[in-house]
């Protein structure tokens, strides 16, 4: 009954993911991922934005959800998922010790800190998709490949 009502962008489907079974055969499990991973193309940014300005809307929430309420609930999520690398000492790329839930638990709060940064960007005026793109180009400027292949100096520490 609810999917009638969900736009396409809100159903879920498994798209840049790696299945279980997939990542336990192609070495995943290892800690070395042979295959990319990519995401799904939907949602866009602006659909999340619509999400939650819908969420938000339907609650009379708006007027909590000031700039820098929005910052420290922010702020809060990426408390929660620092919590759960705490204690684990290093954790491999595609985390292949942890368990679904972990996992899953791990997707939720991450999703809450986009869904905060979404909607603080929307609430200071802030393009993002498109800020993104000119913050990156200025990215490039100041470490050219040629410059920095390989190394992790920050950009005050080259003397051209
Ligand atoms: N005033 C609120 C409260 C919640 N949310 C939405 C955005 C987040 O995606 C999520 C956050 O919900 P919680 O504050 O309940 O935080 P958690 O889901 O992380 O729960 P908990 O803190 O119990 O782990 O819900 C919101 O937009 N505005």
């Amino acid at each position: 009954i609810l999917l009638q009502h969900t736009p396409k962008y809100i159903q879920f489907h498994h798209y840049g993911g790696v299945s279980e079974a997939e990542s336990r055969s192609n070495g995943v499990a290892a800690g070395v991922s042979p295959q990319k991973f990519i995401f799904s193309p939907e949602p866009s940014m602006e659909d999340i934005r619509r999400m939650q300005a819908d969420f938000t809307d339907e609650r009379d929430w708006n007027k909590f959800h000031q700039p820098r309420n929005l910052l420290l609930a922010m702020v809060g999520e990426v408390g929660e998922v620092a919590e759960l690398f705490q204690w684990r000492g290093e954790v491999a790329e595609g985390l292949p010790d942890w368990t679904e839930t972990e996992r899953e638990q791990l997707a939720h709060e991450l999703s809450d800190v986009l869904i905060y940064l979404v909607e603080l960007a929307e609430k200071c005026r802030v393009d993002l998709p498109q800020a993104v793109l000119r913050k990156m180009a200025l990215n490039r400027l100041k470490y050219p490949s040629s410059k920095v292949h390989g190394s992790a100096k920050k950009y005050t520490e080259y003397k051209d």
